[in-house]
């Protein structure tokens, strides 16, 4: 389950007109990894993501998800083949209740065939327990804190039952105390979940990920260990005057 690489970009490129917002990065990442993605502000994060998501076409390059090449595919093809994503801006439906916008995940990855409408409850349930809030079902998602949102979205993207999980700064706007709370989360989900993050908080980078990947200026500067890359040189020039990678 975890010997082999579940995600794969080679030479991945997104242009926005002349400007190089990802400019031919390469990226492994091994099945069961906790991999995380940082770089000072406008590295092309978040571009990769939404390469990786399907959310952006890739300019140039190829992604391959478990050896298959998904770079031309649609969002909701990729989601059926186990990349789920959060993103930075809510995609929760704040209308609907929490219980509703996990359901809505669980069923769209498994069918609303009769019968099974039980067995999507009570997995959105068993969902909502996993990520801490098993009290809050019946409320509506806009009736939730900042932090109990992230901490849904994760539920929502579980229950498509992804193999690779995408988290965009899921800790952005949280407290120390829901930071916490979502490094547990995250830190006890399944190794069948491959977890990819993009995080600020390198504090909570550290403490998660077994692998780092470090970019600037749309390009892949280091991917090591947390230690190897505290250790580097490269690194801590590009975060200079930026901000401080963790020691
Ligand atoms: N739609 C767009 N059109 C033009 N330029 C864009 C577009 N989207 C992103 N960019 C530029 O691409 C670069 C990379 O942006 P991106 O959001 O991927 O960086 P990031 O590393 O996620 O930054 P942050 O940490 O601030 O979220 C930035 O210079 C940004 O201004």
């Amino acid at each position: 389950m975890t010997d082999h690489d579940l995600l794969e970009l080679r030479r991945a490129s997104r242009h926005f007109g002349s400007f190089r917002a990802l400019d031919e990065v390469d990226l492994t990442v091994r099945a069961g990894a906790r991999h995380a993605v940082i770089g000072p502000n406008g590295a092309g994060k978040s571009t990769l993501f939404g390469l990786i998501s399907g959310t952006l076409p890739t300019t140039a390059g190829t992604i391959h998800v478990d050896g298959r090449d998904v770079t031309r595919l649609p969002v909701h093809r990729r989601v059926g083949l186990g990349v789920a994503a959060t993103f930075q801006h809510s995609s929760l439906f704040l209308r609907e209740t929490v219980l509703e916008n996990v359901l809505l995940a669980v069923v769209r990855r498994t069918g609303s065939r009769a019968g099974s409408r039980d067995a999507a409850i009570a997995k959105a349930h068993e969902l909502l327990d996993r990520v801490g809030l098993p009290a809050r079902h019946g409320l509506t998602a806009a009736e939730l804190s900042h932090g109990e949102r992230r901490q849904l979205e994760v539920a929502v993207a579980l229950g498509t039952e992804p193999r690779l999980l995408l988290l965009d700064e899921p800790a952005a706007g949280m407290s120390p105390a829901e930071t916490a709370r979502l490094t547990e989360l995250i830190a006890a989900l399944p190794r069948e979940v491959t977890v990819l993050l993009i995080e600020h908080d390198l504090d909570m980078v550290f403490e998660l990920a077994d692998t780092v990947t470090v970019m600037h200026l749309g390009r892949h500067l280091k991917t090591g260990s947390p230690d190897e890359v505290r250790a580097s040189a490269e690194v801590q020039t590009a975060y200079l005057g930026t901000m401080e990678v963790a020691s």
